[in-house]
């Protein structure tokens, strides 16, 4: 029996210490085991798989950015860098093609305006010349742009057999898939490449002013528009940025990067490893082309991916098909969907139908163009963004129900892609349908 404290067994703050220590190592343990397990359990979860569909031009690409902003915001900024090469790329074509479609003084009738001007305004043929080192930048960032970054040094390419442009259009054509990224990568980046980059960055900032000068001359713009010669929006809200966009020192914003146009060329996967919500995750998107002669290409990965995302232009009811003129692009958009929903295949998919491109379609409403010029069957509906949308709705909707092999739930929505702040509420809704979908599937 113990009677006295100094029978007791010899307790020491030391050893209570090293029983501390002890407890927190096994709790450390503990700690890594299940971090351990989680990413283990992570690590199988299949990475979900996103099919981006519809027509050339509708805003797949930009959705995928946006999606890249807002989960994974650094790796999306980390990539400024490449997009200011398509970006500058994008801005020195505007030029050239304005400069290439604009009369040349020797074919001009004499009192035109444009060169025998009268007033203070900048002459366009001091300007064609101070221009010219344009082309050179052109020829230089497709070249960048078109060859394989990774490890092996530049891969010989025609430059202008990538670039297309159609008549009356300015279209910026370069290779798509993600190698031309690595552009961002400076410290890996051929020296050749860095150099030439760092040229046209020159070149751009010198001839900034004249840009500038082209671009708010009302004589270029009225001619342009008297030729019927229309630029794509990416073009427009570039040269309105001239100045600060081939400024030396320019570094894309988010906005920018959204605008800029990089044509998807075949089928092109992009892996997004989320930073913010559910950290960790991947996801995959197969983001494709869009022109006509591509569709069938589509068709392999249908039975692969847990969601589709099929996009529409609500603006380019107006316009016909770049490869066929006779095809309007709204029945054209209309067909595709229609052929996408009776697809057996992707029966059990869940589908989201984003109806985008909403303030060019508000721009050209309120511009007095008629929708129901081109789509009679709106008939006498008032002529507005609220009539429109809900009538792409109603009818999209309606052939989703009828073509569905199955019944199949369709989420829609009203988008503007470049918007950064709607599109954050679209994806999270969007992100949300598609893992209750993958849940209910018992696909995770
Ligand atoms: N104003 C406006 N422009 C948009 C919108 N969505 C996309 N764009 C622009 O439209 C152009 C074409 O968009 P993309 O995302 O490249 O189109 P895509 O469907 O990927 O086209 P392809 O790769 O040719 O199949 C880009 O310059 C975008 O910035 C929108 O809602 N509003
Ligand atoms: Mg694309």
């Amino acid at each position: 029996m113990v009677n006295d404290v100094s029978d007791w067994p010899n307790v020491s703050i030391e050893d209570t210490e090293e029983q501390r220590a002890q407890a927190k190592k096994i709790s450390d343990e503990i700690d890594d085991a299940i971090q351990r397990e989680r990413r283990a359990k992570e690590e199988k979860r299949p990475p979900r798989k996103v099919l981006l569909l519809g027509p050339s031009q509708s805003g797949k690409s930009t959705l995928l950015k946006n999606f890249h902003l807002l989960f994974a915001p650094k790796s999306f900024h980390a990539e400024a860098e490449a997009w200011r090469a398509v970006i500058h790329l994008n801005l020195a074509q505007s030029v050239n093609f304005i400069l290439d479609n604009l009369s040349t003084p020797n074919t001009i009738s004499p009192g035109n305006k444009l060169f025998l001007r009268q007033d203070a305004g900048p002459d366009v043929g001091q300007l064609r010349i101070r221009l010219s080192p344009l082309r050179q930048v052109e020829i230089s960032l497709n070249q960048c742009l078109t060859v394989e970054h990774e490890a092996t040094p530049r891969r010989p390419i025609s430059l202008y057999n990538n670039i297309l442009r159609t008549e009356g259009t300015s279209k910026s054509s370069i290779r798509g898939g993600s190698a031309w990224k690595a552009l961002a990568k400076s410290q890996t980046l051929h020296s050749s490449i860095k150099s030439e980059l760092q040229k046209t960055r020159s070149i751009l900032d010198a001839c900034r002013d004249d840009i500038v000068s082209l671009w708010s001359d009302p004589a270029v713009r009225e001619q342009l528009k008297k030729q019927g010669t229309t630029l794509e929006d990416s073009s427009v809200f570039f040269l309105d940025n001239a100045f600060r966009v081939a400024a030396r020192d320019y570094i894309p914003t988010a906005d920018d990067i959204l605008r800029a146009r990089l044509e998807t060329i075949g089928v092109e996967e992009h892996r997004i490893v989320m930073e913010t919500a559910d950290a960790g995750e991947e996801w995959i998107f197969y983001d494709i082309e869009g022109s006509r002669g591509q569709r069938a290409s589509w068709v392999p990965y249908f039975d692969d991916v847990h969601a589709i995302i099929f996009l529409v232009s609500m603006a380019d009811f107006d316009q016909s098909l770049p490869d066929d003129p006779q095809v309007n692009r709204f029945a054209d958009s209309f067909t595709l969907w229609k052929t996408v929903c009776e697809n057996k295949l992707i029966a059990q998919t869940p589908v989201m139908l984003l109806l985008n491109k909403a303030d060019l379609l508000q721009e050209k409403l309120s511009a007095g163009i008629f929708f129901a010029q081109f789509v009679k069957e709106f008939g006498d509906q008032p002529n507005d963004l609220k009539s429109v949308s809900k009538y792409f709705k109603t009818l999209f909707m309606a052939a989703h129900d009828i073509h569905s092999p199955k019944e199949r739930r369709l989420f829609v929505q009203t988008t503007c892609a470049i918007d950064t702040q709607a599109m954050s509420l679209v994806l999270r809704e969007v992100k949300e349908v598609i893992l209750v979908a993958m849940l209910k599937g018992n696909m995770i």
